[in-house]
C-alpha cells in the first residue's frame, strides 16, 4: 500500500497577540512554506507494537504503543518505550476513538490489519540551529555541523546558506532540549499527525484535502484542536492550529466552552467524541476570513534570541487588562481597529494587482529602491501607480502603528513585548529600503520578528533586492544573534496531501 502523507505548514501571527484570545477580536495569521510531514506506512516489522510512531531528526524518538479497540478504545505506550511523547499518544488515542464511533470498531480492526509506521518530520526552520550549539555538551559537539557550515566555513547566515543544509536534518538532539523557532510545531504536528491517520484510515475521504472548506477539513480542524489543547494543559485562542488546517486567513476564535466537557472528561474517557467534534455541532463558533498578502511582496521571518515563555507573558498582560479594565478596553480597540485595517489594506493591494499588474509592478521596482518614509516625496506619473504607491504606504503607517501600541501594551501591563533590543533592530530594518513594514509576532519578546518586503522577482541592479539587504542586516548586526528563517508565506491552503518523492529530501528523512 502506498504511504499516506499530510503536510501542516507553520504560523507566524502578524497581527493580533493578545487581542486574539478575546472571540471579539480578530486575528490575523500567515500559514509558513515551513511544514511538518506525517508519513503513515505499513509496517513490516512484527512484535508487540500496532503503532510506531518516529522522529529520525532527535535523538531516542521512537515511541511503539499497543491498541485495543474493545471495550473501549485504548492506546498504550510499550514498556520498552524510553521517552514519552504527550502530543503524539494523545492524538493516537482520540483518533482512533473518534474513528470508532464514525466507522465501528470492525473498519478501524480491518484498517489496521497489519501494524503500521508513522513517521513525522519537520522542516529545518521548526528548529533553531543556533540554539543547538548551547544546549548541552554532546549537542554543542554535534552543533560543530552546522557552526562549521555555517560560520567555520564562512558563511554567512544568510539564506542561500540555509539553502545549502540537507532538508529535514538531524538535530543530533532529543525533542526535550531542541529550541524551536516559534512556527508553532505542536500544532503542524497535531494537524498533519490527524489528518493523515483519518485519510489512512478512510475517515475522510483525499477529495476533503483538495478542498478549502469540506466537511473532512472542519472534522481535522476541531479534533486537532481538542488533541493540542488536552496535550498542553490549556485552550489557547487555536490560531496556530487553524493556520496549520486552513492556511493564512483572518482568524477569529472558536469559545473555549465547546471543549469543556471533553477536557474534564479526558481521564475517564466516558464521553463520546463525536457529538462534539462533529463539523455539525453549532458550539464551533470559529470563524475563518480569506487573507492572503500582497503578489510581489515577501514576509521575511529572523530567529532572535533565546526565545520568550509565551504563557507566562500571556497570563501578565491577561492579568493587567483585569486590574486596569479602562485603560485596556481603549487600548484593545484602538489595536484592534488597526489590525483590521491592517488586513484590509494588505488585501486592497492584491485587488491593485488584478486591476492592473503593470502599474503595480511599475509602483513596486519604485518601492524597492527607496525607503518607506520616502514613498509619498514625489507624486507618481499616473494616478493608478500613486494610489498604489499610496496603499504600500498605509501599510506601513499601519504596522508601524501597532508597533506602538504593542510598545504601550508591554510598558503598561510590565511585559517585554518588544523589548528595546528588538525594537532598534525593528527601526533599522524598516528604515531600510523596500521594507514595507514589520513587528514582533504573537505574543512578542525576544524571540523572532517578521517583514514584509517587496520582491519585485527580478534583478534592480545597481540596487540589491530588498531581501538581499535584509539578509545583509541581519548577518552583520552586533546588539543580537540574528539568524533568517527560510520560511515565507505558504500559497496551498492548509493541510495537504503529499506525494513521498515529490518533496525534497523527504523519503530519505524517512527511511533512517
Ligand atoms: N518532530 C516532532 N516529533 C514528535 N513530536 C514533536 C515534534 N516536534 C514537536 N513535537 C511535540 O510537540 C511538543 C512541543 O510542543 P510545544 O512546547 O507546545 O511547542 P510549540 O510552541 O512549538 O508548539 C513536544 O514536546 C513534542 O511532544
Ligand atoms: C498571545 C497569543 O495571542 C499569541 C501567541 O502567539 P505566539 O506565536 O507567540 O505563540 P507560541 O507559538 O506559543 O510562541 C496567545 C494565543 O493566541 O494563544
Amino acid at each position: 500500500m502506498d504511504a499516506t502523507v499530510v503536510s501542516s505548514p507553520g504560523k507566524v501571527l502578524i497581527a493580533g497577540g493578545y487581542l486574539v484570545l478575546d472571540r471579539a477580536y480578530a486575528g490575523v495569521v500567515v500559514s509558513t512554506s515551513s511544514r511538518f510531514y506525517t508519513v503513515v506506512q505499513s509496517s513490516t516489522s512484527s512484535g508487540d507494537a500496532l503503532i510506531t510512531v518516529r522522529s529520525p531528526q532527535f535523538l531516542a524518538a521512537t515511541w511503539r504503543y499497543s491498541v485495543k479497540l474493545e471495550p473501549s478504545v485504548l492506546v498504550e505506550d510499550l514498556p520498552t518505550n524510553t521517552s514519552k511523547n504527550k502530543f503524539v499518544h494523545l492524538a493516537l488515542q482520540n483518533i482512533l476513538a473518534l474513528a470508532c464511533e464514525i466507522k465501528g470498531i470492525t473498519h478501524v480492526w480491518n484498517a489496521l490489519s497489519s501494524a503500521i509506521d508513522v513517521c513525522i518530520v519537520g522542516d529545518n526552520d521548526f528548529y533553531s540551529q543556533r540554539a543547538q550549539v548551547c544546549v548541552s555538551l554532546f549537542t554543542c559537539f554535534l552543533a560543530l555541523k552546522w557552526a562549521v557550515q555555517l560560520e567555520t566555513l564562512g558563511l554567512p547566515r544568510t539564506l542561500a546558506s540555509l539553502n545549502q543544509i540537507p532538508p529535514f536534518v538531524s538535530t543530533g538532539a532529543p525533542l526535550s532540549e531542541v529550541h524551536k523557532t516559534g512556527l508553532g510545531s505542536s500544532a503542524a504536528l497535531i494537524t498533519s499527525l490527524v489528518s493523515s491517520l483519518l485519510l489512512h484510515l478512510s475517515i475522510i475521504p483525499p477529495s476533503d484535502l483538495m478542498e478549502n472548506e469540506s466537511e473532512g477539513r472542519q472534522l481535522v480542524h476541531n479534533l486537532s484542536q481538542f488533541v493540542h489543547c488536552l496535550a498542553q494543559g490549556k485552550v489557547g485562542s487555536g490560531f496556530d492550529v487553524s493556520a496549520a488546517v486552513f492556511g493564512s486567513h483572518i482568524y477569529t476564535r472558536f469559545e473555549p466552552a465547546v471543549l469543556q466537557r471533553l477536557l474534564a472528561d479526558d481521564a475517564s474517557r466516558s464521553q463520546p467524541l463525536l457529538p462534539i467534534i462533529h463539523p455539525s455541532n453549532k458550539a464551533w463558533n470559529h470563524h475563518i476570513s480569506n487573507f492572503q498578502l500582497p503578489p510581489f511582496t515577501r514576509m521575511m521571518l529572523a530567529d532572535v534570541d533565546a526565545g520568550s515563555d509565551t504563557p507566562s507573558l500571556v497570563g501578565k498582560v491577561l492579568k493587567w487588562r483585569k486590574e486596569d479594565g479602562t485603560t485596556a478596553d481603549a487600548l484593545w480597540s484602538s489595536l484592534d481597529l488597526l489590525n483590521q485595517s491592517l488586513a484590509q489594506t494588505l488585501i486592497k493591494l492584491k485587488d491593485l494587482y488584478a486591476k492592473d499588474a503593470e502599474s503595480y509592478k511599475n509602483s513596486l521596482n519604485f518601492l524597492s529602491i527607496s525607503k518607506a518614509t520616502e514613498w509619498l516625496a514625489r507624486p507618481r506619473s499616473s494616478p493608478v501607480e500613486q494610489t498604489i504607491v499610496l496603499t504600500f504606504s498605509e501599510v506601513h503607517q499601519i504596522s508601524q502603528a501597532i508597533r506602538g501600541k504593542m510598545r504601550e501594551m508591554g510598558t503598561l501591563s510590565g511585559v517585554p513585548i518588544e523589548p528595546i533590543e528588538q525594537t532598534e533592530l525593528l527601526d533599522l530594518c524598516v528604515s531600510q529600503p523596500g521594507v514595507i513594514g514589520g513587528g514582533v509576532p504573537g505574543a512578542g519578546g525576544y524571540d523572532a520578528l517578521w517583514l514584509l518586503v517587496c520582491d519585485p522577482g527580478h534583478s534592480l541592479s545597481p540596487h540589491q533586492q530588498p531581501v538581499e539587504v535584509i539578509e545583509n542586516v541581519w548577518s552583520t548586526y552586533k546588539k543580537l544573534d540574528v539568524s533568517p528563517l527560510s520560511a515565507m508565506e505558504s500559497m496551498a491552503k492548509g493541510a495537504r496531501i503529499e506525494q513521498l518523492d515529490k518533496i525534497p529530501g523527504l523519503r530519505n528523512a524517512v527511511s533512517h
